[in-house]
């Protein structure tokens, strides 16, 4: 588990004073992956970096499976960052040893034996998929081989929490679903806790289970994923799930719907879990007599559950309407207005 209990982090810049972090305070709970999302500027490097220790908190506490890391000894601290894995945008491998050398690194640091070190390195490779690369350099291998050799070091240690700091922005898109993949067996597998930080919301609702968004140093919004996809309260983290989830009607059928000529009422239903994919548009259509006429829709998966969403134009009797919108928000269902030329 980490928690950020009242985190502030001020760089001092010439005479000028950087708030990067304003009081932060988060759960990542044991066994979670928990994503902090945010624009540059944001704060998110600053506080990923509090955890590994490579900076100190201004005030306020970092803990780690309850033990606040800012009053540990040398030596603690030594023991902490073996428990902490942490991998980078741009790899940070040593070009000049072997992909070998490169994950045994944290091995020989810790003084393993040789044959120890062998069989680790041999079983860490399997793992990310690479057993037959262990003598080339880094050089010779692509981005997304580069990345799962950063993997494989992070967990030569043995971690119980995995830090990812924007790991798969330097990757096309099929190299970052992979190395998704990737970290989501690590998490399943050996129940790391991962903590990542990421500028891409696709990357959020691809792995993790809970999602912080990051603002001027603060939390401006923090809930399971599925919370706040489907129900997004910030103007920065609606722009964040409209970038991955495109719910709005485009501009030219808008515009046609805003004639004044036009008396139908447009509503968006949004479906989640069980009630996605029952024949509910239809039965409602013959229970009262409606013509309903698809607009607009997309289901997507959030956290393994379905969520759906549709824009659908309702004409009939603005009565009847009334009743069946009552209907459908009986189930699962939630339904807000778009435009409603009927009352
Ligand atoms: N070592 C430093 N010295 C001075 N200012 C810093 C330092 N590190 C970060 N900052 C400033 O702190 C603020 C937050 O930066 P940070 O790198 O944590 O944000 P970020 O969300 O990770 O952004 P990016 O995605 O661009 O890396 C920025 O205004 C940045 O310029």
């Amino acid at each position: 588990m980490i928690q950020f209990e009242g985190v502030t982090k001020t760089y001092q810049s010439g005479k000028q004073e950087i708030h990067a972090l304003n009081g932060i305070d988060l759960t990542v709970e044991t066994g979670e992956i928990f994503g902090v999302i945010g624009f540059s500027g944001a704060g998110k490097s600053s506080l990923i970096r509090t955890v590994n220790l490579l900076e100190r908190p201004s005030s306020g506490h970092v803990l780690i499976n309850g033990k606040d890391i800012s009053t540990l000894s040398a030596k603690e601290i030594r023991k902490t960052r073996k428990d902490i894995g942490m991998i980078f945008q741009h790899f940070n491998l040593l070009n000049s040893k072997t992909v070998f050398h490169n994950v045994a690194m944290p091995l020989i640091l810790a003084n393993t034996p040789k044959n120890k070190i062998k069989e680790q390195v041999k079983e860490l490779l399997d793992f990310v998929g690479l057993s037959d690369q262990a003598t080339k350099y880094p050089d010779q291998l692509s981005g997304g081989q580069k990345q799962r050799i950063g993997i494989a070091r992070a967990l030569a240690t043995n971690p119980s929490v995995l830090l990812c700091d924007e790991a798969t922005s330097a990757l096309d898109p099929q190299t970052t679903q992979s190395i998704l993949e990737l970290l989501r067996r690590i998490n399943r597998e050996y129940n790391i806790t991962i903590l990542l930080i990421t500028h891409e919301m696709g990357v959020i609702r691809e792995i993790c289970d809970k999602v912080a968004v990051l603002e001027a140093g603060k939390v401006i919004e923090q809930g399971t994923v599925f919370e706040v996809f489907t129900n997004p309260q910030q103007p920065t983290t609606q722009r964040f799930v409209r970038s991955v989830m495109n719910d709005e009607l485009p501009e030219s059928l808008l515009k046609q719907l805003q004639n004044p000529s036009r008396k139908n009422s447009i509503y968006r239903i949004q479906f989640t879990g069980t009630s996605v994919g029952q024949p509910l548009m239809s039965r409602i259509s013959r229970k009262y007599q409606l013509d309903l006429n698809v607009l607009f829709g997309n289901i997507t998966e959030l956290q393994g559950a379905p969520y759906g969403n549709l824009i659908v134009e309702f004409t009939g009797p603005a009565e009847e309407i009334k009743k069946a919108l009552a209907d459908i928000q009986e189930g699962n269902v939630n339904v807000e207005e778009v435009l409603n030329y009927a009352s």
